[in-house]
């Protein structure tokens, strides 16, 4: 199973080897719990392990391997972030699609040898989701052959920027690229921000940390201003854009291809989220087939609370859905890696479906995730609320992914568009010209759904209720956007009027992806007791997932009530059948307990000792009796005493 999850056997015993290095070296673990560490503290020792790391990565990891790369992340460094997250997730993808072949000479290896820290400066203080509407410039100067960049108000300085508050020394800003008065729009540069001897900033930089966070507060989100602060035409990154030394402007091959590094962290922060919900869900599953609460039958002892069907309810359809989105992601870090070869060859004509579906997935992913972490969280009851379980870090960083890289809304609306002009293509009779991933769009689906009625069918009339729900949705909203427009509202007013709509629309086509992924996957599998068991996990899917989504389907009779009877069945029989296997299930994911950083959720059971200990461990237990309360409380008491 570790091998269908990780994409290989070669790749899961690449990550026990991982594993077990790192179990070999105490110091590259946590020098003492994270939440018992002040957030300069977490810094210190996240850089700690960091300089540890990038002397010894070589003796532990291939480091040119990003899974490997990322594992020995997430074990030694872990979710909370570190002082070099960006400079790997963004900056060096950043240079790598959109800095020249000379330019990428000049800084990658710099990047990649650690010589220097990078991040990604886009979002602002008052813009992070209209790319258009940013406020830092950069204009030409043609005298000195020179870019300025300048932040004119507040509102412009840049703000959210990963690592970009104390730890990077450079970053590819995003500023809106003047040259002899006319404005070519949002361009990224490569630039110097700090002295590279003192850490210093340089001058013409005001620069700084934003501030604790929900969560992933080892990252110093930072802050940025720039006082008409020089640098070269040539820090211009000019794979796809050039600007030549009298000012002319080469335009690229495609509006957007600037915007790669985004798309980047969008397809690869798939399989993250998936590791995410994974892991709160193997530290709630494991705690809840050892905590004994309540009976049954009331002739026998007390039950795990694993035995309830509505704590089997509450986790084993994320377990599925976290199953569904390691598939979904690795086809889309495939698709992505695609295209970004493709790009980098001058072919830009997949970039708009790739677009449309990471845009899709992200949003519903992160979402998902963030839903299923949380009924984890409460699966655990008053110990999931504990810092011990970690579950609330795991949440608090997670949920940030339906913010990041485009918040969520935002993103739906951009498939949104994309399912129009498909849509506008099948009203039109072009339905030969949709792309593979809305060619279901042009497909006469039956009057129907055929469910309950043909046995074995496999998932094959599941996946026909999916795309009849998604294609009915996506016309049904579609019509409602022409409608208006046909009735003289202009393009915008009817696209905002219609856009709850259509954001449906995106959501089943994206949920509608995420089941054929999962179906695609098991028909692969050859080892007969793996693909039983994934198959039961994938019937619970499709069934869990469409009763989510049933009333899309009655509403036009495709489904009948004796059906979703049928589907609500299914879902209990399928509860029952992965209980046994629930455990293993997320146990399969390997996680060590390094990684999990839970107490709650340690491979070991041994709960209760695990969670004494770490209290004892608590520095207010030092001492028995708090300055608050010498100082304080006990005065407080005193006098009333009196
Ligand atoms: C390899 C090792 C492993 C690596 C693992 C990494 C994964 C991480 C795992 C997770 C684990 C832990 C979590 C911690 C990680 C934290 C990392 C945090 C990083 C966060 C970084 C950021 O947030 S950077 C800032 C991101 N900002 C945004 O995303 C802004 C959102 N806004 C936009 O994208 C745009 O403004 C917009 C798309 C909404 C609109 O753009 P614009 O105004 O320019 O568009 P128009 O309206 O003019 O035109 C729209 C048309 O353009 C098409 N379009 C838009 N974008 C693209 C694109 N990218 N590609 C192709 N086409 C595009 C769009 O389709 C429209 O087309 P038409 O409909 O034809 O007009
Ligand atoms: C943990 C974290 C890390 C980050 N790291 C980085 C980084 O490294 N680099 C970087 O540059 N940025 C980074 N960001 C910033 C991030 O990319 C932005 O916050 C994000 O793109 C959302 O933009 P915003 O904050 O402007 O939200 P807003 O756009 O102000 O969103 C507010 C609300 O308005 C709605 N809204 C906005 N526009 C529309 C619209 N057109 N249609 C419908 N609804 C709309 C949204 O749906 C939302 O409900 C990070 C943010 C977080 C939380």
């Amino acid at each position: 199973m570790a091998a269908q999850i990780w994409g290989s056997e070669k790749r899961a015993r690449r990550r026990r080897e991982i594993s077990a290095k790192i179990a070999q070296m105490p110091e590259l673990h946590d020098s003492k719990p994270l939440p018992f560490m002040t957030r300069e503290e977490k810094i210190m020792e996240s850089a700690r392990k960091l300089t540890i790391l990038t002397e010894k990565m070589g003796q532990i990891i291939d480091p040119t391997d990003p899974a490997e790369l990322y594992h020995l992340n997430n074990e030694v460094l872990g979710l909370e972030g570190n002082p070099m997250a960006l400079h790997g997730v963004m900056f060096i993808p950043a240079l790598s699609a959109q800095a020249s072949d000379e330019q990428q000479a000049k800084w990658l290896p710099r990047a990649l040898r650690r010589e220097i820290i990078g991040t990604y400066a886009q979002t602002e203080l008052g813009h992070g989701t209209n790319l258009q509407n940013l406020e830092t410039t950069a204009t030409y100067d043609l005298a000195t052959q020179e870019f300025v960049l300048h932040t004119p108000q507040i509102t412009a300085l840049k703000w959210w920027p990963g690592n970009l508050g104390k730890s990077s020394n450079y970053a590819v800003v995003v500023a809106h690229m003047i040259i002899k008065a006319k404005n070519y729009g949002p361009h990224p540069f490569m630039v110097q921000l700090r002295d590279e001897k003192t850490h210093e900033p340089l001058p013409g930089i005001t620069i700084g940390d934003i501030g604790p966070k929900m969560a992933y507060n080892i990252v110093d989100n930072g802050f940025l201003g720039f006082n008409k602060y020089r640098i070269p035409r040539t820090n211009l990154l000019m794979r796809h854009t050039k600007v030549e030394a009298d000012g002319t402007y080469i335009k690229p091959p495609h509006a957007k291809i600037n915007y790669s590094a985004m798309v980047h962290v969008r397809a690869y922060m798939l399989t993250g989220q998936a590791i995410m919900l994974a892991s709160a869900l193997n530290i709630a599953t494991r705690y809840s087939s050892v905590r004994r609460q309540g009976q049954i039958d009331k002739s026998q002892p007390e039950v795990k609370v694993l035995e309830y069907q509505t704590q089997q309810h509450r986790l084993f359809p994320s377990i599925a859905r976290a199953y569904a989105f390691q598939f979904a992601g690795a086809e889309t870090v495939k698709l992505y890696e695609h295209v970004l070869k493709e790009m980098k060859s001058g072919n830009v004509s997949l970039m708009a479906d790739l677009h449309a579906l990471t845009s899709g997935l992200k949003s519903v992913v992160t979402y998902q995730t963030g839903e299923g972490i949380e009924q984890a969280r409460m699966a655990c009851g008053g110990h999931g609320y504990s810092m011990a379980s970690y579950i609330s870090e795991i949440y608090g960083v997670a949920i940030g992914g339906c913010t990041y890289e485009g918040e969520n809304m935002v993103m739906l609306l951009q498939l949104a568009r994309y399912l129009v002009k498909s849509a506008a293509l099948v009203k039109s009779g072009q339905s030969s010209k949709l792309g593979p991933l809305v060619a279901y769009l042009g497909v006469k689906s039956e009057p129907t759904s055929l469910i309950d009625r043909i046995p074995n069918s496999g998932f094959t009339e599941y996946v026909k209720t999916f795309q009849h729900v998604s294609k009915r949705q996506t016309l049904k909203a579609a019509d409602m956007f022409f409608g208006l427009m046909e009735k003289g509202e202009k393009r915008e007013i009817a696209w905002n009027k219609c856009s709850v709509e259509l954001n449906r629309a995106s959501r089943l086509h994206t949920r509608l992806f995420i089941v054929e992924a999962f179906v695609r996957r098991v028909n692969e599998i050859a080892d007969i007791r793996i693909k039983e068991a994934l198959t039961d996990l994938l019937h619970l899917h499709v069934n869990y997932e469409l009763l989510d989504i049933a009333s899309y389907a009655l509403e036009d009779g495709f489904l009948s009530a004796s059906q979703l009877d049928y589907i609500r069945d299914q879902v209990y029989l399928y509860l029952g059948k992965i209980r046994p296997n629930a455990v293993s299930l997320l146990d399969s994911w390997e996680f060590s307990d390094i990684e999990l950083r839970s107490v709650l959720g340690r491979r070991d059971g041994n709960v209760y000792e695990n969670l004494f200990k770490w209290a004892k461990s608590s520095p207010l237990n030092k001492t028995d009796v708090l300055s608050s309360v010498t100082q304080y409380l006990k005065p407080m008491m005193e006098k009333a005493r009196l």
